[in-house]
C-alpha cells in the first residue's frame, strides 16, 4: 500500500496530543447549550436551597414519590441537586461548580480553546475545596456553609494539626494560589505598599498646594501648627533621625524679608522625604526575540504546530493498487546466456593477450555487469579500446566498458540481457528505500544494475537536465518522476508547473490542477502549451523566487526547510506576509522547442532560476530530444549538475549531456545514465504507462481540492509594446471600450482591462499594445502602470477621429 502520510519524516518533537473528541457544529451547539442551561439550573437550585432547603430536607428520601411536594424552585430535582452539592458536598462553594459548568458551555458553543477551560476547572475545583475547608470551621453555626465534605476535611485536619495548624495551612494554600495563579511575588506586595504610601503623600501634598501658606514675615502660628501636624502624620521615620522640616520655616520666621516668599509646606516636606526613598527605576530591555519565542511557544502550546496539510486534511494518497503489476517482472537468470557471454569476453580478451584473474557477473533488469580483474601488468586503456571488438564478438548492442569501476578496482563490462525485464513503477514505489526515505523530494527513478531501487532527492540535485533521442523513454521518465512525488508529497507541500509544447504528454495532469499545479493568475489552463506563456511563467517564477528570498531574509532563514520549520513552529507571523512555502517543480518537456522559438527570453530566466532558486524550493526539470550545444548552452549546463541521459544517437550528443560518452551505447526503452557531477550510474527507468497515470490523476482529482490552482505572481510582460505599427483595421473589437476604460480610470494597466472587460491576459496585453500604438498610453514602465496620454473622454473622441 502506498504510504498515506510520510510518517517517517522526522517527527518534529510533537506533543503527545490528548485524544480529542471531535464534535460537529451541531453537536457543539447541543452540548454547549445543554451545559449553559445546566449551569443556570444548578445556580437557581442552589439559590433556592437557602430559602427552601430546610423545608425540603424531610422529603428528600421520598424523592421518587410523585405525591410528595417540594418547595425548591426547581422542584424535586432542584432539591436533590442542591442537597447533593451544598448539603452533602462542598457548601456554598458549590456555586463555583455551576459557574464552571456554565463556562464550559460557553467554551463549547464558541469553539474556544479547551486548554484554558481545563485550567479554569483545575483552579476552580481547588478553590471549592479550599473554601469548603475554611467554611468547615463554622459548621456549628451554619452547617451548610462548608457542606459535609468541607466539615469532614476540616475536622480531619484539625485532628492531626489542630485548629491553628489548619488555619495556617489554609493561609499557605491561599498564598500558593495567589503566587501561581496571579504571579504575585513578595516584591509586588512591597511595591504595592510603597506606591500606596506615595499616593497618599501625593494626595496630601495636592491638598496642601491648594492651601499654600504665604510665608511672609509673619508666618502664622497656625501654619506652623499645620506643618508640624503633617510632619507627625506623614513622616514615618524614627524620631532619632535628623530633625525634619521645621528648619526652613524657622528661618523664614526669624529673618524678615521684604519681598514675600512663598513656601509650600508640603514641598519642603517632600524634599526631605523623597531623598531616602529615591527609587531607581529599573528598565528591563525587552528582548524582542525572546518575547517572540515565548509567544510562539504559547501558540504552539495552545494550537499545536502549524499543519500545512490541514486545509486538505482528509486527502488520501493514491493507493499502490492503481499501479500495474507486470508479468515480466523479476529477473530470470539465464544460466546459458551468462556462461556464453563470459566465455566470449574471456576469449576476446585472450585474443588480444589480455589475461583475466577473475570474473564475476551481476545481473540487472536490462544489462548484466561482468566485473573482471585483469592479470597484473595489463593496461586498462587496452581493454577500454576493445569496446567495439567485444561488442562484435558478443554480437550485442549497448556494450559499455567501465574501466575501472570507481572504488572497486575492477573493470566492468555491461552486456545487455537478451530478455530485459520491465521495472514497474509499482515495484519501486513499494520499495522500502522509497517508502522510508526522508528526502524532501524523493524520486524513485528505477533500478540499478545490481537491482537496487534507485531513489534520488530532487531537492538535492537541485535541478535536472534530461536528454534522449525520441522514443527512448523520456516521457515515461518524466511521468515516473511526477508519480513518485505524487505518491510521497501532500498537495500542500509541492506544486508543479508543467510546460508541454507537445500538448499531449502531460495533459493528464490537468485533473489535479487544483491539488498540485501552479499557474499564472490570468491563465485558463494550468498546463502551459504556448511558448509565449512560458516566458511569462518563467519570469513570474523569478518574481516568486525574489519574493521568497525576501521572506527568507525577513525570517532570517537560509533555506526553505528552515523557513517552513520556523513557520510550523509559529515563529513567523502570517500578518507579515509569511506563509508556508510549498516546493515548486517546473517541468519542461521539450526544451529544444522552447529555445528555438524564444531563445534568450527563455534562457535568461531559466539560468537565473537555476542559479538562485535551490535554496527557496524551486526546482527545474528540463527534458530535451536534442541535446545539442545550442539547446543546452554552457550557462544551462553549468547550472544543471544532475543529468539523466537516455539513449542518444551520437557520441557528440552524449558528450553534450554527460560530458563523456556512454549515452550512445545505451539500449533504449528506459535504459539511462544518471550523474550528479561525478559517477555515472546506469539505471533502468521505472515504467509507468499512461493508463496508470490516468488512474492516479483520477484518484487525486476526485478528492476535495483547493479552490484554485496555486497562483504565481502576476508578471506584466515586456513583449507588449514591441510592435508599434499596428494597423487600425487589425485592432481588437474591444479596442474602443478598452480606451474608454483606460482613459476614465487614467491608469494604463492590462489587469484593469482584464477585470473590467473580462479578458484573458493575452488579449488584454494585445489591446494595451494597440493603445500604445495609437498614442493613448505611454510605453511600458516596468512594474508601474503605463502613463495615460489622453486626459479625458472628449479628448479621446477627438484623438480617435483625427486618426481616421
Ligand atoms: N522504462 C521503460 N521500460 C520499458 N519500456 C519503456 C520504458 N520507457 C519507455 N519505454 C518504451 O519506449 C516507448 C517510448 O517511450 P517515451 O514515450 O517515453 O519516449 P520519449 O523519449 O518520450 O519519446 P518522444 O520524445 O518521442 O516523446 C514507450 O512507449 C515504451 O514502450
Amino acid at each position: 500500500m502506498a504510504k498515506r502520510k510520510p510518517k517517517t519524516k522526522k517527527a518534529p518533537r510533537k506533543k503527545i496530543k490528548m485524544p480529542s473528541l471531535k464534535l460537529s457544529n451541531q453537536q457543539k451547539l447541543v452540548l454547549g447549550s445543554f451545559l449553559i442551561i445546566f449551569g443556570i439550573v444548578l445556580c437557581i437550585a442552589f439559590i433556592s436551597f437557602f430559602f427552601t432547603g430546610e423545608a425540603d430536607q424531610s422529603n428528600l428520601s421520598n424523592f421518587t414519590n410523585r405525591n410528595v411536594a417540594t418547595k425548591n424552585w426547581l422542584s424535586k430535582s432542584g432539591a436533590w441537586l442542591s442537597d447533593l452539592f451544598i448539603q452533602r458536598g462542598f457548601g456554598v462553594a458549590s456555586f463555583i461548580f455551576s459557574g464552571l459548568i456554565f463556562l464550559s458551555g460557553v467554551y463549547v458553543l464558541m469553539n474556544l480553546n479547551t486548554v484554558k477551560l481545563r485550567k479554569h476547572w483545575f483552579w476552580g475545583t481547588l478553590i471549592v475545596i479550599w473554601c469548603s475547608i475554611l467554611l468547615g470551621f463554622f459548621k456549628d453555626k451554619i452547617d451548610i456553609l462548608g457542606g459535609t465534605i468541607g466539615f469532614e476535611l476540616n475536622s480531619f485536619l484539625q485532628d492531626y494539626i489542630g485548629k491553628i495548624g489548619t488555619s495556617l495551612l489554609l493561609v499557605f494554600g491561599l498564598i500558593t494560589y495567589l503566587a501561581i495563579r496571579f504571579k504575585v511575588t513578595f516584591e509586588n506586595i512591597t511595591n504595592l505598599f510603597k506606591s500606596a504610601k506615595k499616593d497618599l503623600k501625593d494626595e496630601f501634598a495636592d491638598a496642601n498646594k491648594d492651601t499654600i501658606i504665604p510665608i511672609d514675615n509673619n508666618l502664622s502660628e497656625e501654619a506652623q501648627a499645620i506643618k508640624d501636624a503633617f510632619e507627625i502624620n506623614l513622616d514615618n521615620k524614627p524620631e532619632s533621625k535628623p530633625e525634619p522640616t521645621p528648619e526652613p520655616v524657622k528661618v523664614v520666621k526669624t529673618e524678615p524679608v521684604s519681598a514675600p516668599l512663598e513656601v509650600n509646606v508640603a514641598e519642603a516636606e517632600e524634599e526631605e522625604d523623597i531623598e531616602p526613598e529615591l527609587e531607581m527605576e529599573v528598565k528591563t530591555v525587552v528582548d524582542e526575540d525572546a518575547e517572540r519565542k515565548n509567544l510562539a511557544n504559547k501558540l504552539v502550546e495552545d494550537f499545536g504546530e502549524f499543519d500545512p496539510t490541514l486545509e486538505l486534511s482528509k486527502y488520501q494518497f493514491p493507493p499502490l493498487d492503481l499501479l500495474k503489476k507486470y508479468n515480466t517482472e523479476g529477473i530470470t537468470i539465464n544460466q546459458e546466456e551468462l556462461e556464453a557471454n563470459k566465455n566470449r569476453i574471456v576469449e576476446t580478451l585472450s585474443n588480444y593477450k589480455i589475461g583475466i584473474a577473475s570474473i564475476k557477473a551481476t545481473i540487472g533488469p536490462t544489462v548484466t555487469l561482468y566485473e573482471i580483474v585483469p592479470e597484473a601488468g595489463v593496461r586498462i586503456s587496452k581493454i577500454k579500446n576493445l569496446e567495439d571488438d567485444i561488442a562484435l564478438s558478443l554480437s550485442a548492442l549497448g556494450i559499455r566498458i567501465i574501466a575501472p569501476i570507481p572504488g572497486k578496482g575492477t573493470i566492468g563490462i555491461e552486456v545487455p540481457n537478451t530478455n530485459s525485464t520491465i521495472v514497474s513503477m509499482r515495484s519501486v514505489i513499494a520499495a522500502k528505500k522509497f517508502q522510508s526515505s526522508e528526502m524532501h523530494l524523493p524520486i524513485a527513478l528505477g533500478k540499478t544494475i545490481s537491482n537496487e531501487t534507485f531513489v534520488v532527492d530532487l531537492a538535492k540535485m537541485p535541478h535536472l537536465l534530461m536528454a534522449g533521442a525520441t522514443g527512448q523513454g523520456k516521457s515515461v521518465g518524466l511521468n515516473a518522476i511526477l508519480t513518485s512525488l505524487l505518491y510521497k508529497k501532500h498537495p500542500a507541500e509541492v506544486k508543479f508547473i508543467l510546460v508541454d509544447p507537445k500538448k499531449v504528454e502531460l495533459t493528464l495532469f490537468n485533473k489535479i490542477e487544483r491539488h498540485y499545479l501552479a499557474k499564472l493568475p490570468d491563465s485558463e489552463e494550468a498546463i502551459i502549451t504556448d511558448n509565449t506563456k512560458v516566458i511569462n511563467t518563467l519570469n513570474s517564477l523569478c518574481i516568486e523566487m525574489d519574493n521568497r528570498y525576501e521572506l527568507l531574509k525577513n525570517a532570517m532563514c537560509r533555506n526553505i526547510v528552515e523557513y517552513n520549520n520556523k513557520f510550523k513552529e509559529r515563529k513567523l507571523n502570517p500578518n507579515d506576509g509569511h506563509q508556508f512555502l510549498p516546493y515548486i517543480v517546473l517541468v519542461v518537456d521539450e526544451f529544444a522547442d522552447l529555445i528555438m522559438t524564444a531563445g534568450k527570453e527563455v534562457e535568461t530566466p531559466i539560468a537565473r532560476l537555476a542559479q538562485l532558486a535551490r535554496a527557496i524550493g524551486i526546482h527545474l526539470i528540463i527534458a530535451t530530444q536534442r541535446p545539442s550545444v545550442n539547446v543546452i548552452t554552457g550557462i544551462i549546463k553549468a547550472n544543471f549538475p544532475a543529468r539523466i541521459a537516455f539513449r542518444v544517437t551520437s557520441k557528440i550528443d552524449s558528450r553534450t549531456i554527460l560530458d563523456g560518452s556512454g549515452a550512445d551505447q545505451l539500449i533504449g526503452r528506459g535504459d539511462l545514465l544518471y550523474t550528479q557531477g561525478n559517477d555515472l550510474i546506469r539505471v533502468q527507468c521505472a515504467f509507468v504507462d499512461t493508463p496508470e497515470v490516468e488512474k492516479i490523476t483520477d484518484y487525486i482529482g476526485s478528492q476535495k481540492a483547493y479552490p484554485e490552482a496555486y497562483l504565481l505572481p502576476e508578471y506584466v510582460g515586456e513583449e507588449s509594446g514591441t510592435s508599434l505599427d499596428i494597423d487600425i483595421a487589425d485592432r481588437d473589437k474591444l479596442f474602443k471600450d478598452a480606451a474608454i476604460v483606460i482613459v476614465t480610470a487614467q491608469q494604463g494597466s492590462a489587469s484593469l482591462l482584464q477585470r473590467k472587460l473580462k479578458l484573458g491576459y493575452n488579449r488584454a496585453g494585445r489591446i494595451i499594445d494597440q493603445l500604445e500604438a495609437a498614442g493613448i498610453v505611454g510605453p511600458f514602465e516596468g512594474s508601474k502602470a503605463r502613463q495615460v496620454l489622453i486626459p479625458d473622454l472628449i479628448a479621446l473622441d477627438q484623438h480617435l477621429e483625427n486618426e481616421i
